[in-house]
């Protein structure tokens, strides 16, 4: 597992018998997963660069063609604070989470649903009619509430930021049906109309509960959730709900909301919720299709004493 900071590490080339290998390792996991949906969390320090952002979009459509559902939830929190700066704007994280003022909130819908969003149903599209770009405004799909953030005792007015009050996922449905892979932008109306931002972590979360997916993927910048986090830091590669639910008080920035959001989907009902290090080009497939997995691991509590580390060690035949 690469350290905080360091350079991700790239496979060297196969030979015949070892290509063979990948291939025949994947089978078992064609079988399992055909048919079933996975919501993945694309984040915007993932996006670092044109080849990564074309490797996602090569992922996302071997998904496709093998059966599975995916249905792509992005961030873009890097891009949107860039264009901010562009136009002087100022803006803060306060426990993870972008204070949104009015004027703010233009710039984070014209940037995910206008720029990010765009870009990544164009890459994907380079493969055949497949994405449909769409945003919680869209079909009802997201009604947001306002969120109250308390810090340290003290309630902090994060402005237009929204959690997701309700799903409407018919309109994902409806695209899934017709063979098109959703792609969607995090901003959401309240019940009065007005826009708010909403943490794509979050919104992943919200919505992969309500598809009853099999699996939540978050894409960062990082190799996983690290335990002692950043002095010493050390991946931790399966967690239970129990623990990581004890974690979360001790938890900065940006894993604040990721790790509420695998938690809020396991305890929805998923039975796993990932968290890769999207820096690796076809992190993705290596996470489904290969049997080591990579990444943090969130699982249901154990039924027994069954390690969280042991539990659906993926192998074949092996799954929930
Ligand atoms: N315990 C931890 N383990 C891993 N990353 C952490 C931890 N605590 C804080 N972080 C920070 O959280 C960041 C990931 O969150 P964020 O920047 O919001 O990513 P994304 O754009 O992918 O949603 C990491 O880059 C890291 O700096
Ligand atoms: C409320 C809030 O913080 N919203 C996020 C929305 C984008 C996002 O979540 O992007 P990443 O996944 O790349 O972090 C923001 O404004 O940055």
């Amino acid at each position: 597992m690469s350290e905080p900071g360091s350079e991700p590490t790239t496979r060297g080339d196969l030979g015949p018998s070892e290509k063979a290998a990948v291939l025949t390792e994947a089978l078992p996991w064609l079988d399992s997963y055909a048919g079933t949906t996975i919501v993945i969390k694309y984040g915007g320090n993932a996006m670092i660069d044109e080849d990564l952002k074309r490797a996602f979009a090569e992922d996302i459509v071997y998904l496709r063609r093998s059966g599975v559902q995916p249905v792509v939830v992005h961030g873009g929190g890097p891009q949107i604070s860039a264009m901010l700066k562009r136009l002087d704007i100022s803006s803060e994280f306060r426990g993870g989470l972008r204070v949104t003022t009015p004027e703010a909130m233009d710039v984070v819908r014209m940037v995910l649903m206008g720029q990010v969003n765009r870009e990544l149903v164009g890459l994907i599209n380079t493969h055949g009619p497949l994405a449909v770009g769409l945003s919680g405004e869209d079909a009802g799909l997201f009604t947001a509430a306002r969120k109250g953030l308390l810090l340290d005792g003290e309630d902090v007015d994060l402005g237009l930021v929204g959690e997701v009050a309700h799903v409407r996922p018919e309109a994902v449905h409806d695209l899934m049906e017709a063979g098109r892979i959703p792609v969607v932008a995090t901003v959401a109306p309240d019940e009065d109309g007005t826009v708010h931002n909403v943490n794509a972590d979050t919104a992943a979360a919200a919505l992969a509960v309500a598809l009853g997916a099999e699996k939540l993927v978050v894409l960062t910048d990082v190799a996983g959730l690290y335990r002692n986090w950043p002095e010493d830091p050390e991946v931790i590669t399966g967690i239970t709900a129990s623990e990581l639910r004890a974690m979360l008080p001790s938890l900065e920035s940006g894993m604040v909301p990721k790790m509420e959001a695998c938690l809020a989907a396991v305890d929805g009902g998923l039975s796993r919720a990932t968290v890769l290090d999207g820096r690796v080009p076809h992190a993705l497939l290596l996470e489904i299709f290969t049997n080591a997995g990579v990444g943090t691991q969130v699982v249901a509590d154990p039924i027994g004493d069954i390690p969280a580390t042991q539990q659906f060690v993926p192998q074949k035949g092996n799954r929930p």
